[in-house]
């Protein structure tokens, strides 16, 4: 099908999303999307945020605990996606058998005062266990990893999938879109500033290295539209921390109920919506994500990425960084690469 065609289809869809369900007649392919740990904080709010998506025909349920509530209830919502729910481990290849992309959000949460890394001892056996069941039912989906540390359960998929003979490295995406998310509200609440009049949803900004505090590395040198107003050293680097930290800000507000789920579950969803367009041949479908890549020394990287048919098209270069900026990414190196490194090695040895 053309481009124009499918774009034309979801346009016509999401008109009449609230209106009427989808009719067998629609052009669009038919996509499977599957996410484990759909009944959690996140997991329950990108349920329902899949459902509304005309690009999804079947959106499959998994988790530990709860589903079949979550499946039942957002199943009766008047759109075009079937649903189903899956509980026990038993059951984890028919929730995942033909899905062409795979949602993680499985996994425990932080608590005030937890690094992201704190997760890393029960969360890394979880992604395992999620990936080992990927690789045997739907070894050619594309992947969308959400639990954390990101910077760590990425390179731990990449390994089980390699074990299982199955890994293909266009397929794997560490999801940064709520830093992206984050780094644009920021930049545009400065049109509050005099002679400063961006729109929130016009703004764009690229995020790159990973997902883990200075990790985090917006590039606000180049975000778009470029303000008529020269932001001052201080206005980005405190525009840059708040980004850094805003996983942290949240983690402490909620006191103790967990991390961000509301905004992470747009954020997934934003980027899943992403993948399935590429899927479908849309042209031009731009997003920063967490990829193995050769951009800089270390082997996974967060930068723009053209997403296509088969998942990553092409890994974007970081453009032209600020002074400020260069001093950031050689920051940010060391951590990341012991991020990375750590996630390997649980791999190999487990
Ligand atoms: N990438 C990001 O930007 C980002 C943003 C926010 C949160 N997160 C991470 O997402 C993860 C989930 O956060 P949450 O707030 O939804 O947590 P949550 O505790 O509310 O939900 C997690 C869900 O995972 C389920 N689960 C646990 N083990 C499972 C397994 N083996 N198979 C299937 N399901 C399983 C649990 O039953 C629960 O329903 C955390 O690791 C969190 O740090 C990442
Ligand atoms: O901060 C967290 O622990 C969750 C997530 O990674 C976030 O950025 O909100």
């Amino acid at each position: 099908m053309r481009p124009s065609m499918i774009r034309s289809a979801e346009s016509a869809l999401r008109r009449g999303l609230l209106r009427r369900s989808y009719t067998s007649e629609s052009p669009l392919p038919e996509r499977k999307v599957a996410i484990l740990g759909a009944a959690g904080g996140i997991g329950q709010p990108l349920s329902l945020l899949m459902k509304l998506n005309p690009l999804v025909s079947n959106l499959a349920l998994y988790d530990i605990a709860g589903t079949p509530g979550v499946a039942a209830d957002v199943s009766h919502i008047n759109t075009r996606a079937e649903v189903a729910g899956y509980m026990t481990e038993d059951q984890i290849g028919q929730a995942l058998e033909g899905s062409d992309v795979v949602i993680i959000p499985a996994g425990v949460p932080r608590k005030p005062g937890m690094t992201r890394d704190d997760l890393f001892n029960i969360n890394a056996g979880i992604v395992k266990n999620l990936c080992v069941a990927i690789a045997k039912y739907c070894p050619d989906a594309v992947v969308n990893m959400i639990s954390n540390p990101v910077n760590s359960t990425v390179p731990i998929a990449s390994e089980v999938f390699k074990k299982a003979g199955t890994y293909d490295e266009k397929k794997l995406f560490g999801v940064t879109t709520l830093d992206v998310v984050r780094a644009r509200t920021f930049f545009a609440g400065k049109s509050k500033s005099p002679g400063l009049n961006l729109v929130f949803t016009d703004v764009n900004v690229p995020v790159v290295g990973g997902h883990a505090g200075i990790t985090i590395l917006p590039l606000f040198s180049q975000a778009t539209p470029a303000s008529n107003v020269a932001l001052s050293a201080d206005e980005i680097t405190a525009l840059t921390k708040r980004t850094q930290d805003g996983g942290t800000e949240v983690v402490e507000a909620k006191a103790g109920k967990g991390s961000a789920t509301l905004s992470m579950a747009y954020a997934g969803a934003l980027f899943a919506d992403a993948c399935l367009k590429g899927l479908n041949g849309v042209p031009d479908v731009v997003e920063c994500t967490f990829v193995q890549s050769s951009i800089t020394e270390l082997p996974f990287f967060a930068s723009k990425v053209r997403l296509g048919k088969n998942g990553v098209e092409e890994v974007l270069g970081l453009g032209t960084l600020s002074d400020f900026e260069k001093e950031g990414l050689e920051k940010l190196k060391p951590e990341l690469k012991s991020s990375i490194e750590k996630g390997i090695k649980f791999a190999k040895e487990n």
